[in-house]
């Protein structure tokens, strides 16, 4: 029996926590935690975010401020929003949504932002902190995945772990963290030979590629546990993620399904993450 990982119960008890933190905030010292996003052109998995995010935020009391612009929005633009942003002392997160439009530089983007306000922790500076094992902000959707292992008391402590994809936002993040937490760590991509060789030998199989369904039960050993990252909508519209979840049922022990598995788990994170920043921000006032 193949266990489903239930990302969307544990993002709401985490949800229910983080809104009796902002209550206690806003009366303690009269901060509203406040997030900006930035989203330039239309993509889909951006749009579900995007969605999902206001709900939640208002749910917990969090202020969003959206910004979509137009997919033909020049990259000076948006810098100069974000070094707007960067001054506010009132914003106490900035997220850029990905993928941006090929014109323009996502590095140029990701970097002008500042590390403190980083709810995404893209920046350089954090990316090495995490991967030097101090993390100061965490990317929320390799964070959820640890929360979720938690949760389900899994350990990746001596496990042999194979990350699919090799993004900013995904594989490259979720390596520092398994790495941090002792696991034995193998990152493969779109250059990678003989995957499916790789695959089998793993206890723990990541995959984020935006690949709909191209990880099977043949792909995996029996009793590993399979995190599903994609987000991928179907020509007819369903939405399904990177694993064929029919396939991986009854081998796999632990799998999280999509919609309902990770994707509310990188939204709970976002939401910690802005308020963490909002508290440290009134710690940083005194
Ligand atoms: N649920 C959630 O919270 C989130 C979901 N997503 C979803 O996760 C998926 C991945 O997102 P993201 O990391 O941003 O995607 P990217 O497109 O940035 O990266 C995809 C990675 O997968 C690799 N890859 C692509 N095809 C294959 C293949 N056939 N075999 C092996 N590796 C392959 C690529 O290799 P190479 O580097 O060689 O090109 C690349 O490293 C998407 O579906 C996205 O929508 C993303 C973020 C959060
Ligand atoms: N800077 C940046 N950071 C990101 O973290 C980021 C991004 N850009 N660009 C787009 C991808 C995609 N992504 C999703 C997160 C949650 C759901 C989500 O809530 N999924 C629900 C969907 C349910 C539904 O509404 O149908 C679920 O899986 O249950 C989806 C997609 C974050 N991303």
């Amino acid at each position: 029996m193949t266990v489903l990982m239930d990302g969307r119960k544990l993002s709401k008890k985490i949800k229910e926590q983080l809104r009796v933190r902002v209550e206690k905030l806003e009366k303690s010292a009269g901060i509203v935690p406040r997030l900006v996003v930035i989203m330039v052109g239309q993509d889909a998995a951006s749009q579900i975010y995007v969605r999902n995010k206001q709900q939640a935020a208002k749910k917990i009391g969090i202020q969003t401020i959206d910004n979509m612009l137009p997919e033909d929005t020049k990259e000076e633009e948006i810098l100069n929003l974000i070094y707007e942003y960067n001054e506010d002392p009132n914003i106490h997160g900035i997220l850029v949504q990905l993928p941006l439009p090929a014109h323009i530089n996502e590095e140029n983007v990701t970097h002008a932002i500042l590390p403190a306000k980083d709810v995404d922790g893209f920046h350089p500076v954090n990316m090495g902190h995490l991967f030097m094992n101090a993390p100061h902000s965490l990317p929320c959707t390799p964070r959820g995945i640890m929360e979720l292992f938690k949760e389900y008391e899994i350990s990746p402590k001596s496990k042999n772990v194979v990350i699919i994809g090799r993004s900013n936002i995904v594989g490259r993040p979720m390596a520092a963290l398994m790495i941090n937490a002792d696991a034995t760590v193998t990152i493969a991509h779109s250059k990678t030979l003989n995957l499916s060789k790789l695959t089998q030998q793993a206890d723990i199989v990541i995959v984020a590629t935006g690949q709909p369904q191209m990880l099977t039960g043949e792909d995996i050993k029996k009793d590993a546990v399979v995190i599903d990252v994609g987000m991928n909508r179907l020509p007819n519209g369903k939405l399904v993620g990177d694993v064929d979840q029919a396939s991986i049922d009854g081998i796999a022990s632990y799998l999280t399904p999509v919609p309902g598995g990770v994707g509310p788990m990188t939204i709970a994170m976002l939401m910690k993450q802005v308020v963490e920043f909002a508290e440290r921000s009134v710690k940083n006032d005194c």
